[in-house]
């Protein structure tokens, strides 16, 4: 039984990565993933310079996931193009993601003509949903904002490149998006970031459990998997075949991981479900994975990929 899978072109030899900012802040982090079980990885979305992020605590975990208001904090895109650099030197063949992420379209493309002038021969992931910098609006959300961000994108970078999206809620929404992105040479959309700005309490101490932005943070985890579900399958049925798809969100279990492909992603990211089970979980995730598609007969994920019947 096989968990291969392909993006952009490349071969990976399984199914299931790293989620954008969970578990690839440092070096010894991206080692940890790099020497687990997942596929590959993505580093944190990067900047042009350095950011602390935003005051802790930032992060928490909850009954059904976690809420996080990290802000951005990376060690600017200079230091992840360099361990990436090194790690295309020690495991050629293998190929990597670096995420990205500018404050508007100068930087974008200022981070672009960074990643040209490296050595970096993988996929670049563009971030246009964080929603935790105080001030600045989910990029995804604001479909003008995203045609001119995608134009310039590609005018300028030839290489392969997908970026990373809020969740939408509204049908009307994945058809506008998706008649706007089929119009570039995307390699993939990955859906979903967290749901932006939820709200989670700690009714004993009558608080909030995060200190950035009053306690609103990005929502991940169990609450997230239907949104992220129906979100992959919406993109799925709008989106050319010329642009795959990434599932990330609300995956606890090798069933979440099947239900991913069922609804049509090539790929499936882990966040919450790493950071509370460090890098160990690639290798249940996969074993589980592998359990769903013996018992169903499946020998690899093409024979089910996108194959989510509708009564
Ligand atoms: O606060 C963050 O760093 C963050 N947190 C998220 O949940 N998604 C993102 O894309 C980012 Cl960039």
């Amino acid at each position: 039984i096989s968990t291969r899978t392909h993006i952009a072109g490349f071969n990976f030899d399984n199914c299931i990565m790293n989620a954008a900012g969970v578990y690839d802040y440092s070096a010894e982090e991206l080692d940890a993933v790099q020497q687990s079980a997942a596929a590959t990885f993505v580093t944190k979305s990067a900047t042009l310079v350095p950011r602390e992020g935003n005051p802790e605590p930032r992060y928490c975990n909850t009954p059904y996931g976690s809420i996080n208001s990290m802000g951005l904090p990376n060690f600017g895109l200079a230091y992840y193009l360099d361990y990436v650099s090194a790690a295309q030197r020690q495991v050629p063949g293998k190929t990597y993601f670096v995420s990205l992420t500018g404050f508007n379209v100068e930087e974008d493309i200022a981070l672009l003509r960074q990643v040209q002038a490296s050595d970096f021969e993988g996929i670049v992931e563009l971030n246009l949903s964080c929603p935790n910098v105080p001030g600045k609006p989910q990029t995804g959300y604001d479909f003008e904002a995203v045609t001119r961000i995608l134009e310039a994108v590609f005018d300028l970078y030839r290489a392969p490149l997908g970026i990373k999206l809020p969740p939408y809620f509204d049908l009307v929404h994945f058809d506008q998006i998706a008649a706007i992105l089929n119009r570039f040479p995307l390699a993939y959309v990955n859906s979903v970031n967290s749901i932006g700005n939820g709200l989670c309490v700690d009714a004993a101490a009558e608080s909030v459990l995060i200190k950035p932005k009053q306690g609103f943070g990005g929502i991940g985890g169990a609450y997230l998997k239907p949104t992220a579900l129906a979100n992959v399958f919406a993109f799925r049925q709008r989106l050319n075949s010329s642009i795959q798809i990434i599932g990330t969100g609300g995956v606890q279990n090798g069933t979440d991981v099947f239900e991913h492909i069922l609804c049509g992603a090539d790929m499936v990211q882990v966040g919450t479900v790493l950071h509370q089970e460090g890098v160990a979980v690639f290798e249940r995730l996969t074993r589980e994975l592998k359990a769903v598609m013996a018992q169903k007969g499946y020998g690899g994920i093409d024979e089910f990929k996108g194959r989510l019947k509708t009564l």
